[in-house]
C-alpha cells in the first residue's frame, strides 16, 4: 500500500477530487428526490448478486443479474423527470461555484421586510428565490429587472395595478433578474380547492427545481412559503425569516467560502477579498 504512495500524481489527485465531487452532488440531488430508496434497493440487489455468485448459487445469481438489467431500463423510464433535472443542472454549469459572493442576510432581510409590508397592505406577491437549478427553462415571458433586492423595488413591483405586479419576481442571488413571470403550476391533486393559482404557481415551480417561494396572498395578506413542493402557511415575518436563514443562510456561506478559495486560488495573492 505505502510503495503505490509515490506513484500518485497531482493528475491523480484531481481525478480523485472530481469524482469524489460529481458522487456527492449526485447523492446530495438523489437525496432530495424519491430516488434514494430505489438507490438503497439497488445497492442491495448488487451486494446479493456478487453473494449469489461467490457462494455459487447459479439460479439465484441468474435471476439477480437479470432483474438488474430489466430494473436499470425500469430506472431510466420511472425516473425520466429527475435525470432531465440533474442533466439539466449538469448542462447549465450549476454548481455555482464561479458565481460572485453576495450577502445571503441582507437579501433575506429585505424580502422578509418587503413581505411583511406587502402582508400589511393587502398587496398579493409571489418572490421566487433561485438556488442551484436555474428557473429559466420552467419560468415563462416575464420582464427583464436585474436590480439589486430591496425592499422598494420589490413593493414597486407587486404595487396593484402596475403592468408587472401580476406574476412572480425571480430573485437570482442578490439580484431581481425578472417580474411578471409565468410560472407552470403544480399538478398535485391532492391540494384543497381554496389553494388558488398564486400559491399553485409557487408549489409548481418549487417541484420542477429547488428554488424557494415567498407568497403573499392579495386576498388576506397571510405570509406562506413554498419548497419541495410543500405549503407552509400563515407565517409571521420573524418565522418566514428564521425559515429563509435556515433555508439559505449556510448554503450560501458554504459556496461564498468555496468561491473565494478557488478565486484566490486563481487569481493569487492580489484578490479583494469582498469584491462582487
Ligand atoms: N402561473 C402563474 N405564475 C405566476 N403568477 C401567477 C400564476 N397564476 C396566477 N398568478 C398570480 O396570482 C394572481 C391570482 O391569484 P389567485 O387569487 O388566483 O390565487 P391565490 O393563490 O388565491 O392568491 P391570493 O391569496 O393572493 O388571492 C394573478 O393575478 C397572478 O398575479
Amino acid at each position: 500500500m505505502l510503495n503505490v504512495l509515490p506513484q500518485i500524481t497531482i493528475r491523480d489527485l484531481i481525478d480523485i477530487g472530481i469524482v469524489s465531487f460529481l458522487i456527492y452532488r449526485v447523492l446530495i440531488y438523489l437525496s432530495k428526490t424519491r430516488a434514494i430508496q430505489i438507490l438503497f434497493g439497488i445497492m442491495t440487489i448488487v451486494m446479493l448478486s456478487v453473494l449469489a455468485k461467490l457462494l455459487d448459487l447459479y439460479t439465484l445469481s441468474f435471476l439477480l443479474n437479470n432483474v438488474l438489467t430489466i430494473g436499470i431500463f425500469a430506472i431510466i423510464v420511472i425516473f425520466q423527470p429527475e435525470i432531465r433535472k440533474l442533466l439539466a443542472r449538469l448542462g447549465e454549469g450549476q454548481m455555482g461555484l464561479f458565481a460572485q459572493r453576495y450577502e445571503a442576510e441582507k437579501v433575506i432581510d429585505e424580502i422578509v421586510r418587503a413581505s411583511a409590508t406587502m402582508s400589511q397592505d393587502k398587496i398579493g406577491a409571489l418572490i421566487v428565490i433561485e438556488r442551484d437549478v436555474k428557473t429559466d427553462s420552467y419560468a415563462e415571458a416575464g420582464t427583464e429587472i436585474d436590480g439589486e433586492v430591496s425592499k422598494e423595488l420589490l413593493i414597486t413591483i407587486f404595487w396593484p395595478g402596475t403592468p408587472l405586479h401580476d406574476g412572480a419576481v425571480i430573485v437570482r442571488e442578490d439580484r431581481i433578474k425578472k417580474a411578471g413571470v409565468f410560472l407552470p403550476l403544480t399538478l398535485n391533486t391532492k391540494l384543497p380547492q381554496v389553494v388558488g393559482t398564486r400559491h399553485r404557481a409557487a408549489i409548481g415551480i418549487t417541484e420542477e427545481t429547488d428554488a424557494i417561494a415567498v407568497i403573499v396572498s392579495e386576498e388576506t395578506g397571510n405570509i406562506s412559503i413554498a419548497y419541495h413542493g410543500k405549503l407552509i402557511k400563515n407565517l409571521e415575518p420573524q418565522r418566514l425569516k428564521r425559515i429563509l436563514k435556515s433555508l439559505l443562510v449556510k448554503e450560501i456561506e458554504t459556496k461564498n467560502a468555496i468561491k473565494e478559495l478557488i478565486t484566490t486560488f486563481l487569481k493569487g495573492e492580489n484578490v479583494e477579498k469582498d469584491s462582487r
